[in-house]
């Protein structure tokens, strides 16, 4: 086994006035990165001999016998039973860097997996020793944590590092929290003004011939509109486009957009810059989902914000839900996202339950009550201008479907995946593909039931759920139980909020009215219960499926019930209307058809039918499991009470990505196939899986998978969670419990 190389060390004399060594000699250990290996003084050698107390694997094996688990399921690379305190290397980072990859990453994707056939076994020198003594890094995990480590080193520009050990074989569940803590939030966060429009603008979905930066303002914003033309202006290096909005947007427009494809102004605030004392604009930032989408979405920054909540980036969520209400001021609605593209279409709905947790957080503050009152006014006015209005109305239920406007063929798919769809037009116009697409998306070449087809393929993608066989030809037409949970979620929210908060008083200013509402009524929650009651109703009618015990969609074209099992039936647990009596069906009866050994599928095999060459899979079908759907499930199922399931499912999902997290080397994605316990992010359905690809380290992971990562963590237990640690699979684990439980009972007769 090779030996890594260490020169001799003499260290330099420190800077004047930096501290010779830290006060405790445990601080600091974990470190986000920028504070860990920029700290000079932690990487010479002065402190040969000092010692680290840490989170050892022999504290995780302690752990597991309490827990009454005999064979764990990994071991690192040493007993420590022996040694009383972890280690820290002395390393030359680039040498390492390239004995390690040599060595470790045979399959040569620069990053160290279960599948590399390595000796697993890396000898490195112990900096107590001054790199006399040697001392073996053994495994998958630590030695894929070494390759992370120095790929963060060499980033921060050390050649050389004191590591600690503790950063090696750290517990999983702690390392990858801190790594969504510390570094995928920021890696994911985006702000957009002249700090960093040139990163902010970059779309890897911008099809066209020269993919310039471009920015559109709307007209409601002047401000903004001069303050990047002067941007663009100053820095002519970054070859901004600044356009401004029409003041109607029709799908004929976002149409004709599509040749210039940007990205749409979110909020800004003022700010006084501290040299020149002059006002200037400053972005209200957001989070993105990660891998190609690089702007701010709908239903993605929900979950995000759950998991923002969590590691108390408040301002975060809260200049998210900001960016929201903005949106619906400008554009009329919380859009798909924000690039031109998708003007026409937005996605679920969770605007009121974002505003309402970022208000609990910060209703001491001063500010509170406005920020919470634009909120609800934006909910109010989207509610009925875009969810119960034409033509997403059904005025014959009276409930809601996704149908957004729109023309032509959506432009921001892979290329060729409308393929298969357009083939049998482009043969019968007998001209090329691009001319074809040409001629029907400007309106020259009509297709009535290519239209058709489109109407359908917009309203999945205004679902979040593209694509699945359970929308396929017919989603426009769908009351979903999906959209129905969440208004029923707005209505009540709303009702409580104007109720409880407003002293249920809620003037309604001109800019929020719609229609014909008269400028500054005041509304009372009254109306907005009966909105709900009246929701409930016309779910149990044609929603709810007693035989079945669980919900299903309603096709408001053939007047029937669909019968496709999806996983968003516990959606409306999450919103509460189901009553207790469906609750419990729903537990008994649908609930064992979606529980998959990662967790919550999105839909049931029978549902999704056979696949083959002429039907490939879905990304939103069985078996993949996506965060959205644990998260809803979770809640949902906390809500009723019906706790255990709830941590069981959180336990499974956790324990998926916490296993490929330390067998891939810090993996986090998409979506996960969650009937495959050895490799669930291998994904190839559709679009692949976004967030693998990353080169030694993982610096994002994916928004709505990291924040189902922080939030579950408060589903499950402190048992639990100390299980996730050790990597025990959740038969073990509750086979374990329930022996323990068995004995205790005995003791007690
Ligand atoms: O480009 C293809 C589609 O990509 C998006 O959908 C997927 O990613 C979104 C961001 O994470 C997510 O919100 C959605 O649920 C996913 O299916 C985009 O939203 C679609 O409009 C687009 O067609
Ligand atoms: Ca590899």
């Amino acid at each position: 086994m090779p030996i890594i190389p260490t020169t001799e060390i003499t260290p330099p004399a420190p800077p004047p006035g930096a501290p010779r060594s830290r006060g405790s000699t445990d601080e600091g250990v974990f470190d986000d990165a920028r504070t860990y290996y920029t700290a000079d003084e932690r990487h010479l050698n002065t402190r040969a001999g000092a010692r680290t107390r840490t989170y050892s694997q022999n504290s995780l094996f302690k752990q597991m016998e309490r827990m009454g688990l005999k064979e764990p399921y990994r071991r690192g690379s040493h007993d420590e039973s022996t040694i009383p305190h972890s280690r820290r290397f002395l390393i030359q980072v680039e040498p390492t860097l390239q004995s390690l990859q040599s060595q470790e990453d045979t399959d040569g994707n620069m990053q160290i997996t279960i599948e590399d056939n390595g000796p697993k076994v890396l000898t490195l020198r112990t900096a107590a020793s001054n790199g006399h003594n040697r001392f073996d890094i053994r495994g998958t995990y630590m030695l894929s944590n070494l390759l992370q480590e120095l790929s963060l080193a060499k980033e921060y520009g050390r050649k050389q590092i004191i590591l600690d050990e503790a950063r090696l074989n750290e517990n999983p569940v702690n390392r990858l929290s801190r790594m969504i803590r510390d570094h995928f939030w920021e890696g994911l966060t985006r702000r957009i003004d002249a700090s960093s429009i040139e990163i902010a603008a970059r779309d890897p979905k911008d099809w066209t011939d020269d993919p310039r930066p471009r920015i559109y303002v709307p007209r409601g914003a002047p401000e903004q509109y001069e303050y990047y033309t002067k941007v663009a202006e100053e820095r002519p290096e970054l070859r901004l486009d600044v356009q401004l909005l029409p003041e109607k947007i029709t799908p004929e427009l976002v149409r004709d957009m599509n040749s210039k494809p940007g990205l749409l102004a979110v909020d800004m605030e003022e700010e006084v810059d501290p040299k020149t004392g002059k006002k200037t604009l400053k972005g209200r930032p957001f989070v993105v989902p990660g891998g190609r989408f690089n702007e701010l979405y709908g239903w993605d920054s929900y979950m995000e914000s759950l998991g923002l909540l969590v590691h108390d980036k408040v301002d975060l969520a809260k200049s998210m839900v900001q960016n929201f209400c903005f949106c619906i001021k400008h554009y009329g609605k919380i859009l798909n996202a924000t690039r031109s593209y998708y003007l026409c279409r937005s996605q679920p709905p969770f605007l009121t339950d974002m505003a309402l947790r970022v208000y609990d957080k910060i209703k001491h503050e001063p500010g509170a009550l406005d920020f919470l009152r634009t909120s609800i006014l934006a909910a109010i006015k989207e509610y009925h201008s875009v969810w119960v209005a034409e033509p997403r109305l059904d005025p014959v239920t009276g409930l809601s479907r996704y149908r957004p406007e729109g023309l032509g063929v959506p432009p921001e798919t892979e290329a060729g995946h409308f393929v298969h769809i357009l083939e049998p037009y482009v043969k019968k116009h007998g001209c090329t593909f691009e001319e074809f697409v040409e001629g029907y998306n400007s309106g020259r070449i009509k297709e009535p039931e290519l239209d058709d087809y489109f109407m359908h393929d917009r309203a999945v993608r205004e679902s979040g759920h593209d694509t699945t066989y359970r929308f396929e030809g017919c989603c426009a037409d769908l009351a979903t139980i999906d959209l129905n949970s969440l208004l029923f979620k707005y209505e009540t929210d709303i009702a409580r909020t104007i109720r409880n908060v407003f002293h249920d008083k809620l003037v309604i200013p001109a800019e929020y009215c719609v229609g014909s509402m008269e400028p500054n009524h005041v509304e009372a929650s009254a109306i907005w219960d009966r909105r709900a009651k009246r929701r409930k109703l016309a779910i149990d009618k044609y929603l709810w499926n007693e035989q079945e015990g669980m919900y299903f969609d309603y096709d408001t074209a053939n007047r029937k019930q669909c019968s496709y099992e999806s996983a968003t039936t516990f959606w409306a647990l999450w919103a509460g209307v189901a009553s207790p009596k469906q609750a419990a069906a729903m537990v008994t009866k649908a609930l064992p058809k979606f529980e998959a050994v990662g967790g919550l599928l999105s839909g049931t095999e029978e549902s999704r039918g056979e696949i083959g060459l002429e039907r490939p899979n879905r990304q939103w079908d069985y078996p993949y499991g996506w965060a959205p759907q644990q998260i809803l499930a979770w809640t949902g199922l906390y809500r009723y009470s019906f706790t255990e399931e709830a941590e069981r499912l959180a336990y499974k999902w956790l324990f998926m990505i916490t296993k490929a997290f330390v067998d891939f080397n810090g993996v986090v994605v998409e979506k996960y196939d969650v009937t495959r316990p050895i490799d669930p992010h291998r994904v190839d359905a559709e679009y692949g899986n976004q967030g693998l690809d990353f080169k030694g380290v993982a610096k994002e992971g994916f928004g709505w998978v990291n924040a189902s990562y922080v939030y579950g963590l408060q589903i499950v237990n402190a048992h639990m969670r100390r299980a996730l640690g050790t990597l025990t699979p959740y038969e073990t684990f509750i086979k374990a419990v329930e022996e323990n439980k068995a004995k205790a009972l005995a003791e007690l007769v």
